[in-house]
């Protein structure tokens, strides 16, 4: 479904993405998993066309995205920080996405509820608290019913309650059969939602496994007791 071939994107000196090559399919619930700064918001920046390769290219349903923006209609994006105009309300966020969106099919409003957003759509974006704004981008991400969701650190800022409403929306929209990609530094959240393993460091992909296949490897359930294992 989205294929990067021999990727490379460099700021100045810096090689943020390195000949990189990964092919994400429909049905499969991948978490990108490095260390801070191994190139994996660059990535998905990459994919969602808002960064540029320097060489290299990415495909969307055997579609090069460049120049061909529509496929991003098909990606829920729910960046790792949310910013927005400060003196809209709740309600006029969401609004102004879906006047953007024009002809939205059925929107997907379960998280708005799960979070509690109606409560306070009058709210002002500048007087949220980070996991409340961490809400409402989640709840974006969601609004369209889209093939594809991209979640940077999805969980940072969120409590333990509406951690968990997220995890189990992601799982009911996996069981679906879209195809979501996940960055998470809090590895325990993974071990039940996640199918494969994309391990990047220093800008390069160091593997794309299966969670099985990874198991297998490492001799460890847990994701969090296999990456130790492989750091050592
Ligand atoms: N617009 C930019 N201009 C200059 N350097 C950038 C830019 N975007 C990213 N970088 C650099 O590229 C490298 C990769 O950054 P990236 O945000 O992709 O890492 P990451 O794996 O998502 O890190 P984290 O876990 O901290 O979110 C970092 O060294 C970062 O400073």
């Amino acid at each position: 479904m989205i294929i990067a071939s021999n990727v490379t994107k460099t700021f100045g000196k810096l090689k943020a993405l390195d000949n990189v090559s990964v092919t994400c399919n429909r049905g499969q619930t991948i978490a990108l998993i490095g260390p801070n700064g191994s190139g994996k918001t660059t990535l998905i920046k990459s994919i969602l066309g808002m960064v540029v390769p320097d060489s290299g290219f990415i495909t969307f349903d055997q579609h090069n995205i460049l120049h061909n923006w529509m496929y991003r209609e098909r990606i829920g994006y729910m960046p790792q920080i949310g910013r927005y105009p400060d003196n809209m309300t709740i309600a006029q966020v969401f609004t102004m996405m879906r006047d953007i969106r024009k002809n939205p099919a059925a929107t997907d409003e379960e998280l708005i509820s799960e979070f509690g957003l109606n409560e306070m759509m009058q709210k002002k974006m500048r007087t949220l608290s980070g996991g409340t704004r961490q809400k409402v981008s989640a709840a974006l991400a969601f609004l369209f019913n889209p093939d594809v969701l991209i979640l940077d650190e999805p969980t940072a800022g969120l409590d333990p309650v509406a951690s968990e409403v997220l995890k189990q929306k992601i799982i009911r929209e996996k069981q679906k059969g879209k195809l979501i990609l996940i960055t998470s530094h809090i590895l325990s959240e993974l071990d039940d939602v996640v199918s494969e393993i994309i391990y990047m460091q220093d800008g390069k992909l160091q593997f794309h496994k299966s969670l099985e296949q990874l198991q297998e490897d490492t001799g460890e359930m847990k994701l969090a007791k296999a990456f130790a294992q492989i750091m050592k």
